[in-house]
């Protein structure tokens, strides 16, 4: 079956946390429409560029785009943007049921708002291996009010100008800024406006939801509650989890989970759905939304206050959970016993040329101005720097608990070129920022793969001793897994789908400051691209008959 969807995209005045600002639509909402697709199907979004002066691109988060790696919706990396007027007629095959996102990737528009669901259903005839009587999605957020392009300059000047915490956290779109903590022209913050009242998940008494719960922040880590309900986990970025229980989900930036919840509590009254920001001080009021036992008012307040969230740097219950999570039985897909390859990435904070940046391995990346995908399948050698970035990091002798030596990186658009269906794993390895004692969260997203998560662990990685400890045996696939502060992450993946994939921090600005790597593999084997995702750089001409 084809899904076919036509889409226009616009900036518009919009108001989900109350305070009104320019946001970027989708057929005039954000978050935009929900992609629903059965596994096989085939999806067609015929995007049209309405931005007047802003260029745009939108990637399929979570879909794999196997033999279709320029449809990946990257710009820079995977296709020239879409300029202003366009309309970019994106077509590719959702291969595999679960919960998946969609969102901008071109600059930082992700946090302008534009970003939906994507749910693709079994194939008819199969069922999944646990009971609901409901389905339903939300997105996490958080939200600026500053728009990107303040952001970003001031991420890319000296002095420079750190975004902060986020204004506000929505729920499916909506939150609540405070009006009165800041003096505005009239008819700027309204809490009355109805597009900052609460989003409402009505449920019946006594029935049982499969709620998909994503998070697309710009910066802020997440834990997500409702009040007097546990949680059951079951599915983590398309794929099944051997189930376990929270009261807290913690959820990063790009991940998406499926929760069952009952609905066995009091039914005479409603109950708080939360987010609290973790992971870094928090200067954010919670995110707030109504779970409406029906047949209670909506809009009626829970009466009671909501929840206070856990403590925020308390990384402890965030290591279990990343650790908890393993591959369903009767699900599970073994990874490789070895590695082909092994590369460590080592994550710092830096210095380059007096501007603060991210780092892998002393490497800070910036993106070409062709796009990989045409440059590495047309040979156009000199588009950008052919050696490949540093491959490990002698980590022995790397104080990761300590603001670097020396602070100094360089910049490259360099690539890491993988043989084709080799075994690669990948040790992320955080370290200290800039600021003495501080390490932050990072949640890593690679595009056109699921890997294995095969190991968390806090401190420096052993390189003689962790792997023996790696799971093997019921390793989750996913594809956004965070690092936590201080620690290490081991994933594992096989290089087997030909094309030119970015692996990067989802927050919007550690992206845009250099927090990302990017990997060709087969690129041989890519068969003719669309003339539709050229036309910049060197580009200009190719593809025409
Ligand atoms: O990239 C970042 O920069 C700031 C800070 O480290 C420097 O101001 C911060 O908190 C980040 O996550």
């Amino acid at each position: 079956r084809i899904r076919h969807y036509k889409w226009d995209v616009k900036y518009e005045y919009k108001s989900p946390d109350c305070y009104k600002k320019l946001a970027i639509t989708i057929n005039g909402g954000t978050p935009g429409p929900t992609i629903l697709a059965q596994q096989g199907d085939t999806v067609i979004v015929e995007v049209k560029n309405s931005l007047m002066l802003e260029n745009l691109a939108i990637h399929w988060h979570g879909i794999r785009q196997n033999g279709t790696p320029g449809m990946d919706g990257t710009e820079g990396v995977t296709q020239c943007p879409i300029v202003p007027g366009d309309t970019f007629k994106y077509e590719f095959k959702v291969d595999r049921a679960g919960t998946y996102l969609y969102h901008a990737h071109y600059g930082m528009q992700r946090e302008a708002g534009l970003y939906g669901s994507i749910r693709v259903s079994l194939p008819d005839g199969k069922t999944e291996p646990f009971a609901y009587d409901y389905d339903r999605s939300i997105i996490l957020n958080d939200w600026y009010h500053k728009s990107t392009y303040e952001q970003a300059t001031g991420l890319s000047s000296i002095p420079f100008v750190w975004v902060g915490e986020p204004q506000s956290l929505l729920i499916q779109g909506r939150g609540k800024f405070d009006c009165s903590s800041t003096p505005s022209a009239p008819g700027v913050c309204n809490a009355s406006n109805p597009e900052c009242s609460p989003y409402v998940m009505t449920v019946i008494p006594g029935k049982t939801y499969r709620l998909r719960v994503a998070s697309l922040t710009a910066l802020s880590s997440l834990s997500f509650q409702i009040e007097g309900h546990n949680m059951t986990v079951v599915e983590a970025d398309g794929h099944y989890v051997e189930p376990f229980v929270v009261k807290n989900l913690f959820i990063y930036s790009g991940e998406t989970y499926s929760v069952l919840i009952k609905a066995d509590q009091d039914p005479s009254r409603n109950y708080w759905m939360t987010t609290n920001v973790v992971g870094r001080l928090p200067n954010t009021t919670a995110g707030l939304a109504i779970l409406n036992y029906y047949p209670n008012h909506p809009r009626r307040s829970p009466p009671t206050a909501p929840p206070a969230g856990p403590i925020w740097n308390d990384t402890a219950p965030r290591l279990a959970q990343s650790q908890a999570i393993k591959a369903r039985q009767g699900f599970i897909s073994t990874p490789p016993a070895i590695p082909d390859r092994v590369l460590v990435f080592l994550n710092t904070q830096n210095l380059v040329n007096g501007y603060i940046r991210w780092s892998i391995n002393n490497v800070s990346f910036t993106l070409p101005h062709t796009p990989y995908l045409v440059a590495l399948k047309y040979n156009l050698r000199h588009v950008f720097n052919q050696s490949p970035p540093p491959i490990g990091q002698d980590l022995q002798n790397y104080d990761i608990y300590s603001v670097a030596k020396n602070k100094n990186a360089s910049l490259s658009d360099g690539i890491y070129r993988l043989q084709f269906n080799t075994t690669v794993d990948i040790i992320l390895q955080n370290a200290n920022t800039m600021t003495t004692n501080n390490s932050e969260t990072h949640p890593w997203h690679l595009h056109g793969h699921d890997f294995w998560v095969l190991g968390h662990g806090i401190g420096k990685f052993d390189i003689n001793n962790d792997p023996k400890k790696y799971n093997l045996v019921n390793p989750i696939m996913k594809n956004t897994v965070p690092i936590h502060p201080y620690g290490w992450t081991a994933l594992r993946f096989k290089a087997d789908n030909p094309g030119v994939w970015l692996f990067h921090c989802h927050i919007e600005s550690h992206f845009h400051m250099g927090m990302g790597v990017v990997f060709e593999e087969g690129i041989e084997k890519v068969g003719n691209l669309p003339s539709s995702i050229m036309g910049c750089g060197e580009t200009k001409g190719f593809g025409r008959p």
